[in-house]
């Protein structure tokens, strides 16, 4: 490039596009895994638009105060921001979930719990027959996603959605109210099912519990650890505190032939399915793998007869 070219090209408008291509180099730059994705994605958010539209705008130039807010939102994901927390919200199962600090931001490995439980809901639902609407409760729902997507899903399912965390089930609620499905989920304040009086029994049990370990913890990158609730990912020494509790109380809270459904690290399948093996009145253990042929999902249905 020749000084008079350079001095041009330093001197071009911030068009969408050179804003685009900025914005991606300096996110490859932080380490960022979706550059590209992110930058495109932030200024969707500042122009409110939807990302698609981005594509026949690149030789526009954005409105001063759209790029006062690109630029913001651009600095906070260079120290480490999550995307999904800049612009307050992350798409699952292709419904738009709002998110905040206070909750876990939900994941595509969290789509396979759902898929499963939906694939499941189906037989139960038809053993069960016409009028007795299927009962499933969500432990550990942050967002809402599984509960909210389920009751999308499973027409006139009885969702309880669980969560230790009171900030998260302000989240959920609201969530289940802007996509229409308030009135199929309870939200209960608990330490899994402890508050739940008169032990209700369920035909489906999902959760993806917290279950990173304490030293795989120090290890996460920054963009989880310092901006996503621990509580959320975290569980005891060796991610297994809350999958041992849930596989403990699963019998006495599925119906016969009902199924619990976790999302697990695949690091500790080996552990989970020792303690499926070792619990009484759990049968027919499956993993479902994720896309990097992981064993993600643990599904397992209680006994009949127990
Ligand atoms: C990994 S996050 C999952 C959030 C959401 N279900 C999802 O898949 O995106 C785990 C959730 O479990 C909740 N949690 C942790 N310990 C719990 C407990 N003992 N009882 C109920 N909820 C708990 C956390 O507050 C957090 O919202």
């Amino acid at each position: 490039m020749t000084d008079s070219s350079q001095a041009d090209a330093k001197d071009a408008p911030w068009t969408v596009l050179r804003l685009l291509e900025w914005t991606t180099d300096f996110f490859k730059r932080r380490g960022s895994d979706s550059p590209r994705l992110d930058a495109e994605i932030l200024l969707a958010h500042a122009r409110d638009c939807a990302r698609i539209e981005l594509y026949t705008a690149f030789a526009e130039v954005p409105a001063e105060e759209q790029r006062v807010a690109f630029r913001e939102m651009v600095r906070r994901r260079g120290e480490g921001a999550p995307v999904a927390q800049l612009v307050g919200f992350r798409e699952f199962y292709s419904l738009r979930f709002r998110v905040d600090e206070n909750v876990l931001i939900p994941r595509p490995e969290t789509e396979h719990l759902v898929v499963e439980a939906i694939d499941r809901a189906k037989p139960l639902g038809e053993m069960k027959g016409e009028g007795s609407p299927l009962r499933i409760a969500d432990v550990g729902t942050g967002s809402g996603a599984i509960a909210i997507t389920l009751a999308k899903h499973i027409p006139d399912a009885q969702i309880t959605a669980i969560d230790l965390s009171e900030a998260a089930l302000k989240i959920a609620a609201w969530n289940a109210e802007h996509l229409k499905v308030a009135d199929s989920i309870s939200f209960v304040h608990s330490d899994l099912f402890e508050s739940l009086v008169d032990p209700p029994t369920f035909d489906i049990i999902c959760s993806n519990p917290p279950y990173v370990s304490e030293s795989e913890y120090d290890e996460l990158p920054a963009t989880v650890r310092d901006y996503e609730p621990r509580e959320a990912l975290v569980a005891g020494i060796d991610g297994l505190d809350i999958i041992k509790r849930l596989l403990e109380t699963a019998p006495k809270r599925l119906e016969a032939g009902g199924r619990l459904i976790i999302e697990i690290s695949p690091m500790i399948a080996d552990l989970c399915e020792e303690l499926v093996d070792a619990t009484e009145g759990l049968c027919d253990l499956r993993f479902l793998k994720d896309f990097a042929g992981h064993r993600r999902i643990v599904s397992v249905a209680k006994n009949v007869g127990v």
